[in-house]
């Protein structure tokens, strides 16, 4: 059975070209979605109290990173997209999701004052990050989920619980 994932990556530009099953009711789901006429499960979390968000398992970064490149290449965007070019567009959208708190004063946790249309809107931009992020990593042939996993393992190291525990102090500041 195709997982979710297995489907998008089945869509071939705008369109989806054979989903592999339940053909009429995904296409006229993905039309629909296409269009922001319905509201996923669980869409920017808004469903869920903040206490209990999680992500969908699905995709995951490696579907993520097949279906940017796909995107790129069937556009030939290949030829701007250098590692260079990536990291800036990734920053011009970091910059994107700031100018929405900008302004704002502290924000709460699940954002309970924002309006659907806002949360939509930051799930766009920091989808946008997301995705320049993954392309960039494969660009210069960073293995992110691996090299997440390494760089949190070195993060237990440098801030043991045992010794940090209620302190937002850098590293460096500890004495010993
Ligand atoms: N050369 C490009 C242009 C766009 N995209 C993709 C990746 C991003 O997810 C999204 C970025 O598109 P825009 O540059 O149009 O930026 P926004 O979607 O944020 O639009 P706007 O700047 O109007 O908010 O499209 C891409 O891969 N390569």
């Amino acid at each position: 059975m195709a997982t979710r994932s297995e489907e998008m990556l089945h869509m071939n530009g705008d369109a989806c070209v054979k989903p592999r099953e339940n053909g009429d009711a995904v296409n006229k789901h993905n039309e629909a979605a296409a269009r922001g006429d319905v509201n996923l499960p669980g869409q920017n979390g808004h469903s869920e109290l903040p206490e209990n968000f999680t992500f969908s398992s699905e995709p995951s970064l490696e579907d993520i990173r097949r279906m940017q490149a796909q995107f790129t290449e069937e556009r030939d965007w290949n030829q701007f997209h250098q590692p260079r070019n990536l990291l800036l567009a990734m920053v011009g959208e970091v910059g994107e999701v700031a100018e929405l708190f900008q302004w704002r004063g502290e924000v709460a946790e699940g954002l309970p004052d924002w309006t659907e249309s806002e949360r939509e809107h930051l799930a766009q931009e920091l989808s946008d990050v997301l995705i320049y992020l993954v392309e960039l990593a494969e660009k210069c042939h960073v293995d992110l989920p691996q090299a997440v996993l390494r760089k949190m393992a070195l993060n237990r190291l440098k801030y043991p619980a045992s010794k940090v525990h209620g302190s937002a102090k850098k590293y460096t500041e500890y004495q010993d």
